[in-house]
């Protein structure tokens, strides 16, 4: 059994569901002059007039028994113009604060979901959660399903439980007046049994629905799969597969719901026994004081009685609608649960990815000094690589806020293994690597040799099994870019997938020589036809771009964000693999002479020509660094083609 699947094990209405949920209600509630914090005591406010109007509203019954007695037909008059006004008042206070209701669930839904998304955005968070840290599961059905399952519900009950001590309260005061002791603690016993069966029942049933709410997000999952792999799958003719696929998914949400719904029986039973005992009881409290004799016959009995049922009544209510609320606390502590997992993992995420970047820059800082005192020192340098670094550091490798500041030292590996989440066998191990300026590297080797990987632990996403890994130079895309292996688009117009990982400013829209440059670069790579099929540059042509795309126009509409940003150093991934050979050259050509530095990971041979460096991973552990030597005009952007275009 998994770490996660233990922990959903473990979740009930208890202790540790409360100390969640006073981490969520935190959040929820980011001050005390917040707009959350403003709308729940207006909430409470209107709750508490609600229960004051409701009171009187009680009372009409037993004073028309009394009118009627009497045959005053202008206390009647006098008295339905009063009930009028009291409905229309309590009409008015309900809706009101069923309306404000809503807003505070729509206000909570969107400061937990902000929160959320700040800790999920953060550093490399969501990779970690989504590839390598898989305790939580379906953390998209958390952030969206769940916590709006959380924040209705919240809304509704915390109003309830708050006030209901002060209704309590009030209305165990009128009984005992009225009853005495003994029909007041009759009320309480049905109560607190109803309690006790309720907690007992109820506690085991919040993990039936931490079940049922993984294997929605599970089905959700499948069911997004398809839509995304649609053209995939049509290839493969895999429509059956899929929809057995998507079936079993299906069943296995269906029983767990069934399980839910099997548990909740018994959960509704104990819930209707106590409702309409409920209702009983407060008859056989009225009956202690009239057979007791505590009323002269000739008092009128059915206006006192009325009276009496019902504040009886009301306090049977009061304690019975906490009662009820249990199948709403068991969603309540369900979802409670899965949310407050996310958060948790999230926070622990951060810390770790704090304390990573820490270590990376400082080791970085650590590393250029030392080559700096190792300089001054005159120690000679015992290989090539050495001599670069130390020449570097002479000088003066400054890591600077500025993205305008040339770097010459991107990243530093040093003694590094490189080890495979949930693997133990090292993909790679031993290596020394820097990625400095002007010198561009070619990383090849056999398929699964871990040549993307050396990519994912510079970029910080795996950590280095041993060894040191440094890199410290400011965000943006104008130091380094990392193009991955398979093409990143975004949704928005073609403009936004040329600057991303920039986005467009709606009060600083991108000028028009910028875009006149983006055209030209798509003129340069024959794409003016995609600009017309988008609508133009600037429009959003709502569709999905990788279906709309071919692989081809994908890393071309990627690399073109190379040409565009020409950053000092680029790391792409096998990002011209599905390109012809002219386009590849086109591209890397550009790339040179803008004097981007290029470490390149790919499988053909073609490259070579673009890089004087070339790494080789074996594939078990070894690598090898050798010089590429090229005929001088075939590294020479400007040889066979004019690149100004680009
Ligand atoms: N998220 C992951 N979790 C666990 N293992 C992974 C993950 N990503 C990659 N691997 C494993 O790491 C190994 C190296 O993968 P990598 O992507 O670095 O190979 P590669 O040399 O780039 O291969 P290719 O040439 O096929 O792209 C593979 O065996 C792969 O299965």
């Amino acid at each position: 059994m998994g770490e996660a699947e233990k922990d959903s094990e473990n979740v009930g209405f208890d202790l540790h569901m409360f100390s969640r949920l006073w981490k969520i209600v935190r959040i929820i509630f980011p001050g005390c002059y917040s707009v959350p914090t403003g709308l729940f005591f207006l909430l409470l406010f209107l709750c508490f007039l609600e229960q004051y109007l409701a009171y009187y509203m009680g009372l009409v019954p037993s004073k028309y028994y009394k009118v009627f007695d009497d045959r005053d037909q202008h206390e009647f008059m006098y008295l339905t113009l009063r009930a009028c006004g009291l409905i229309l008042s309590i009409a008015c206070v309900i809706s009101v604060k069923k309306y404000v209701e809503s807003v505070l669930y729509i206000t909570w839904r969107q400061v937990l979901c902000r929160a959320l998304h700040r800790l999920y955005f953060s550093g490399f968070n969501y990779y970690s959660l989504n590839i390598l840290d898989r305790t939580v599961d379906n953390p998209d059905q958390r952030m969206t399903q769940d916590v709006d399952r959380l924040c209705l519900t919240l809304s509704t009950i915390t109003t309830k439980v708050i006030i209901s001590p002060f209704q309590i309260g009030y209305y165990t005061y009128k009984v005992f007046v009225g009853t005495g002791w003994l029909g007041t603690v009759s009320i309480y016993g049905l109560f607190f049994l109803g309690t006790v069966v309720n907690r007992l029942v109820m506690s085991p049933v919040v993990k039936f629905v931490v079940k049922q709410e993984k294997c929605e997000g599970n089905f959700r999952f499948k069911h997004m799969q398809v839509r995304v792999d649609s053209e995939s799958i049509s290839f493969h003719v895999s429509g059956l597969v899929e929809s057995v696929k998507t079936n079993l998914s299906l069943d296995t949400l269906i029983l767990a719901q069934q399980r839910l719904i099997n548990r909740q029986i018994l959960l509704n039973m104990t819930r209707y026994i106590f409702d309409y005992l409920g209702s009983i009881i407060s008859y056989l409290a009225i009956a202690i004081p009239i057979f007791g004799g505590q009323f002269d016959d000739d008092e009128n009995i059915s206006s006192i009685v009325s009276a009496y049922s019902f504040v009886c009544m009301y306090l049977v209510y009061s304690l019975t609608s906490l009662v009820d609320l249990s199948s709403q606390v068991v969603l309540l502590s369900g979802v409670t649960h899965r949310v407050a997992e996310l958060i948790e993992c999230l926070f622990k995420l951060q810390t770790e990815w704090d304390i990573t970047t820490l270590h990376t820059s400082s080791s970085f800082a650590n590393i250029t000094q030392n080559l700096q005192r190792r300089s001054v020192r005159g120690e000679e340098a015992s290989s090539d690589s050495n001599c670069l670094l130390e020449e570097n550091a002479e000088k003066g490798l400054s890591i600077s806020e500025d993205d305008q500041q040339p770097f010459n030292i991107a990243f530093i590996m040093s003694e590094v293994d490189i080890v495979a989440p949930g693997s133990t066998k090292a993909l790679v191990t031993n290596l020394h690597l820097d990625i400095r300026k002007g010198d561009n590297l070619l990383i090849m080797g056999p398929s699964s040799s871990g040549k993307s990987s050396i990519l994912r632990v510079l970029r910080g996403l795996w950590p280095a099994a041993r060894g040191t890994v440094a890199y410290d130079f400011p965000p943006g895309p104008k130091v380094v870019i990392f193009l991955p292996q398979k093409p990143l688009l975004t949704n928005g117009s073609l403009l936004e997938q040329i600057i991303y990982p920039l986005r467009q400013d709606p009060k600083d829209p991108v000028s028009n020589d910028t875009c006149e440059n983006i055209l030209s670069l798509l003129d340069s790579l024959h794409m003016r036809g995609l600009v017309n099929r988008a609508g133009g540059l600037r429009n959003d042509p709502d569709w999905n771009w990788n279906d709309a795309l071919s692989p081809g126009e994908m890393q071309r509409v990627c690399f073109l964000r190379l040409l565009f940003h020409r950053p000092q150093f680029a790391l792409v991934d096998e990002a011209t693999s599905a390109l012809s050979l002219d386009v590849e050259e086109q591209l890397y050509k550009a790339c040179l002479q803008h004097n981007i530095t290029i470490v390149s990971v790919g499988h053909r041979h073609s490259l070579k020509r673009y890089h004087n460096t070339l790494l080789t991973l074996d594939g078990i552990g070894g690598w090898k660094k050798d010089t590429i030597y090229q005929e001088c005009d075939e590294i020479n952007p400007h040889s066979e083609r004019d690149m100004s275009s680009l």
